[in-house]
């Protein structure tokens, strides 16, 4: 810890108001507490006159956790200035007396961008593969070999959904600053860092990331920020997905291939980047083997936990379990590092191809969860679930204007789907699958299902209708 005390109960006050008005924070709804928040360090490259921008570490319990259980930490890096900001009111966090620097005004230095300047002058500054940083604090700043950054390019705040914060450095790079931070290697950073050096044309390369040495005294390091390529010419594959579906539903009489905003083509394309994506990651990591028993048994526990939660899913739960107990009878299965919550969501169109993005795995799992090999069939079923879901979201976003929509809609959004997810199965395996990948694919895709079933009733509750229709699908089978 550095710097000088905060009065504690002011900032744990200013910290709990702002978590619980921000996009990114996980615990919204739920009654919070901060239970401490930490100064970790400064980060370097202020100017005379500008702002200090200083990191803190924000630990939240929830009263619905158990009691004295664990608690999540928050990144909250803030652009501290003696007097008020104004245009900066939106992202204000708190102000108090500081026995060093008088009175402080604090923002979200994200919101900021004379803050997040200094983020990028201290990356200019951190030569290739020589870290620069604070030994007191254990702050550090990575580059990798090959890419100039420019100190003067302007910063500007994503806009868009966002479980972090990402701020883009004029065309040139885009910082992720993670928000939910775990001691340990962050998975987008480790994955991005070998895919960049084994030269892979799937990913953004990576430029480099922000670490914090051991905040924790457990030994591991602490991943605060990554920055990498910003892909000027990427539209969003799921976007791009909803624009085909659209173009499918004006066509009454037309069929998908017939349509000038075919999906098929992008979606023949995906599957094979993704196909190179996987032996990259094969290549530049451990492989093994799993027992496929233990992986039936997790996607039936899996489904134990859904099913207070959603209570509809019992209906289907005899039928899901024969699907997990299939999966059973297959053996040893290979597993390898994988992306872990793959969706078109993830996946950006630029003119160089498809760019896959957000190596982190699902957010509701454990660090350790998120990094273990697994089968690459879990991320092709994430996306055949996308492909499910692309032409059902516009489906009911029509029907909200118009309770009459018609059937015969509905028969096309399962053309568009059917014919979509058939293009990508192709390219990704290269031909038909086996019986054996079929029975493994058709639980990872139930498995992902019921995943979205959980996902939907706790973040977008009228969407769940999407993903339990395609359970009660894959069950009546
Ligand atoms: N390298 C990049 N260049 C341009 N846009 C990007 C890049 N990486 C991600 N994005 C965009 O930013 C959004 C958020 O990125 P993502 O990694 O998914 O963040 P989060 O972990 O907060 O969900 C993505 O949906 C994508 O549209
Ligand atoms: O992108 P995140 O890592 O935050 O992933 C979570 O949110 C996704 C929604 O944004 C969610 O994806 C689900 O909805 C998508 C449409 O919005 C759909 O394309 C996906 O197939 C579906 O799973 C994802 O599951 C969740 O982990």
């Amino acid at each position: 810890m550095s710097g000088p005390a905060i009065p504690a109960h002011l900032d744990a006050a200013a910290f709990e108001t702002y978590l619980g008005r921000t996009r990114w924070f996980g615990g919204k709804g739920r009654a919070l507490q901060v239970v401490g928040v930490r100064r970790v360090g400064t980060v370097p490259g202020a100017l005379e006159g500008g702002p200090r921008v200083v990191l803190h570490l924000v630990d939240v319990a929830y009263a619905d956790g158990p009691a004295g259980g664990e608690t999540e930490t928050y990144q909250v890096p803030l652009s501290c200035y003696t007097h008020p900001e104004h245009r900066l009111d939106h992202a204000f966090i708190g102000w108090w007396e500081d026995p060093d620097h008088g009175w402080v005004h604090a923002y979200d230095a994200l919101h900021d961008r004379e803050a997040m300047a200094c983020w990028l002058r201290s990356f200019v500054a951190s030569r290739t593969e020589d870290a620069v940083g604070d030994p007191a604090t254990g702050l550090s700043f990575h580059r990798l070999p090959g890419h100039e950054l420019d100190p003067e390019t302007a910063a500007s705040l994503f806009t868009g959904e966002q479980s972090n914060s990402s701020v883009r450095f004029g065309e040139d790079a885009v910082l992720k600053v993670f928000r939910k931070v775990t001691p340990g290697a962050n998975p987008d950073i480790e994955i991005h860092d070998a895919l960049t050096r084994a030269g892979s044309e799937q990913v953004a390369a990576l430029y480099g990331w922000v670490q914090l040495d051991d905040p924790e005294g457990t030994g591991e390091p602490l991943h605060l920020a990554m920055l990498q390529e910003f892909l000027r010419t990427a539209t969003d594959g799921f976007d791009l997905a909803l624009a085909s579906v659209r173009n499918l539903f004006a066509e009454g009489d037309l069929h998908a291939h017939e349509v000038g905003g075919d999906f098929a083509g992008e979606a023949t394309r995906l599957g094979h980047a993704l196909s190179a994506v996987h032996d990259a990651m094969r290549e530049g990591f451990p492989t093994g083997t799993t027992d496929a028993r233990t992986l039936a048994a997790t996607m039936g526990e899996r489904l134990d936990a859904a099913l207070p939660v959603v209570p509809e899913l019992a209906a289907h739960g005899a039928a899901l379990r024969e699907v997990f107990a299939a999966v059973a009878d297959l053996g040893d299965l290979h597993v390898q590092r994988v992306h872990g919550d793959l969706h078109l969501g993830q996946t950006l169109r630029t003119t160089e191809g498809w760019k896959i993005v957000d190596f982190e795995g699902e957010p509701a799992k454990t660090l350790a969860e998120r990094t273990l090999p697994d089968s690459r069939w879990r991320d092709v079923a994430g996306m055949l679930r996308s492909f499910d879901y692309a032409p059902h979201v516009v489906e009911r976003t029509l029907a909200e204007t118009d309770p009459e929509v018609s059937a015969q809609l509905s028969v096309r959004a399962d053309e568009w789907a059917h014919r979509n997810r058939n293009h990508f199965l192709t390219a990704y395996a290269g031909g038909d699958l086996t019986e054996s990948q079929r029975v493994l694919l058709t639980a990872y895709t139930a498995d992902k299902a019921v995943y979205e079933c959980v996902y939907e009733t706790r973040n977008r509750p009228t969407w769940v209708s999407i993903p339990l229709a395609a359970v009660a699908r894959i069950g009546a089978r």
